[in-house]
C-alpha cells in the first residue's frame, strides 16, 4: 500500500473546557474516500478546519506526505493540495458558472484575486475551468449566472470550485445536504468517478451515500474516534452501535441516520 496523503496523530482541540477533537488519529490515502461520521456536535466540522488551518489545534500533528504542516498557512495548505469543498472561494452569485471556476483556477495558480476580468477571458484559466465543469457534470451550464442555479447545481459547482486547485485531497463537508435522491444519485457518481485522482476525507450525515462511497469510514463521537474499518466492520461494530446510535437493532444504513 502507498503512503497516506494525509496523517493525523494525536489531534487536540479544545473552546474553554469542551474537548472538541480528543487526540484524534485518522489518515486518507491516494484513491480512497474515507467517511468521518458522528452524531450532531462530534466534532467533524471542528476537525476539518483544523486540517485546512482555519483553527489551530492545541497537541497533535498534521501531516501531507509525511511531512507535518501544522505551522503551515491555509493558502500553503492549498499549494500542498489541500483542498475544502466549499472554502476555496464563495460562489460568487453575479457571474457564471465558468467564470467562478476559472477564478478559482487563477487564485489556485497563485494570481491576483483583483483581475477578474483576465479569468473570463484567458484561455490558461477558462480550459482547466471547463474540464473541472465536465468533471461534476456541470459543463452545459457553464454561461448559467450563478443566481441562477439549483442547490443541487451549487454543490456541483462547489465541487469543480475545489478541482480547480488541482487537490491531491478533497475535505468535503457535507456535499450531499439539502440534495433531493435524484442530485444525490449525481453527486455520488461524481465523487465516485473522482476518487481515482483524488483522496477524500468525506464528512457526511447521508448514510446512503456514506456506505455507497466509503473504503473506510471513521465513527467520532463526542470528539473522540471510537471506532474505525471498513463499511462492513463499522456495520457489525456493537461499539458503534450502542455509542453513536443508541439502538440495538441490527445495523442498516437508514438507521445510521443522525
Ligand atoms: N468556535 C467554537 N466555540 C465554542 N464551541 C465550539 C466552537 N465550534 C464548535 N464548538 C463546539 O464543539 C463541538 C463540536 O462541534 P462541531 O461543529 O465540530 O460538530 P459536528 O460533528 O461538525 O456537528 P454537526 O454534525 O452538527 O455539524 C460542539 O459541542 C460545538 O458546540
Amino acid at each position: 500500500m502507498s503512503n497516506p496523503i494525509l496523517s493525523v496523530q494525536g489531534l487536540v482541540k479544545s473552546f474553554g473546557g469542551l474537548v472538541a477533537t480528543d487526540h484524534v488519529d485518522l489518515d486518507v490515502y491516494p484513491r480512497e474516500i474515507h467517511a468521518l461520521i458522528g452524531p450532531n456536535g462530534a466534532g467533524k466540522t471542528t476537525l476539518i478546519a483544523q486540517l485546512c488551518g482555519e483553527l489551530t489545534h492545541d497537541h497533535g500533528t498534521i501531516s501531507i506526505d509525511g511531512k507535518p504542516i501544522d505551522e503551515v498557512s491555509v493558502a500553503d495548505r492549498v499549494k500542498l493540495g489541500l483542498a475544502r469543498s466549499f472554502q476555496v472561494t464563495c460562489l460568487l452569485p453575479d457571474y457564471t458558472v465558468l467564470e467562478n471556476v476559472a477564478i478559482a483556477v487563477q487564485v489556485g495558480s497563485g494570481h491576483s484575486f483583483h483581475f477578474i476580468k483576465d479569468a473570463r477571458s484567458d484561455r490558461s484559466l477558462v480550459e482547466p475551468a471547463l474540464a473541472a465543469l465536465e468533471r461534476v457534470g456541470l459543463a452545459d451550464r457553464a454561461g448559467i449566472l450563478v443566481a441562477n442555479l439549483s442547490h443541487g447545481e451549487r454543490k456541483q459547482l462547489e465541487l469543480a470550485v475545489a478541482l480547480a486547485c488541482k487537490p491531491r485531497l478533497l475535505l468535503l463537508d457535507e456535499p450531499m445536504a439539502g440534495l433531493g435522491p435524484a442530485e444525490s444519485a449525481a453527486m455520488i457518481k461524481t465523487l465516485d468517478g473522482l476518487k481515482q485522482e483524488v483522496g477524500m476525507l468525506l464528512v457526511e450525515h447521508d448514510m446512503d451515500a456514506v456506505f455507497a462511497l466509503a473504503d473506510r469510514i471513521s465513527v467520532l463521537v463526542y470528539g473522540r474516534v471510537i471506532a474505525s474499518g471498513t463499511p462492513d466492520e463499522i456495520r457489525a461494530s456493537d461499539e458503534v452501535r450502542e455509542a453513536y446510535l443508541g439502538a440495538s437493532d441490527e445495523l442498516g444504513e437508514g438507521e445510521l441516520a443522525c
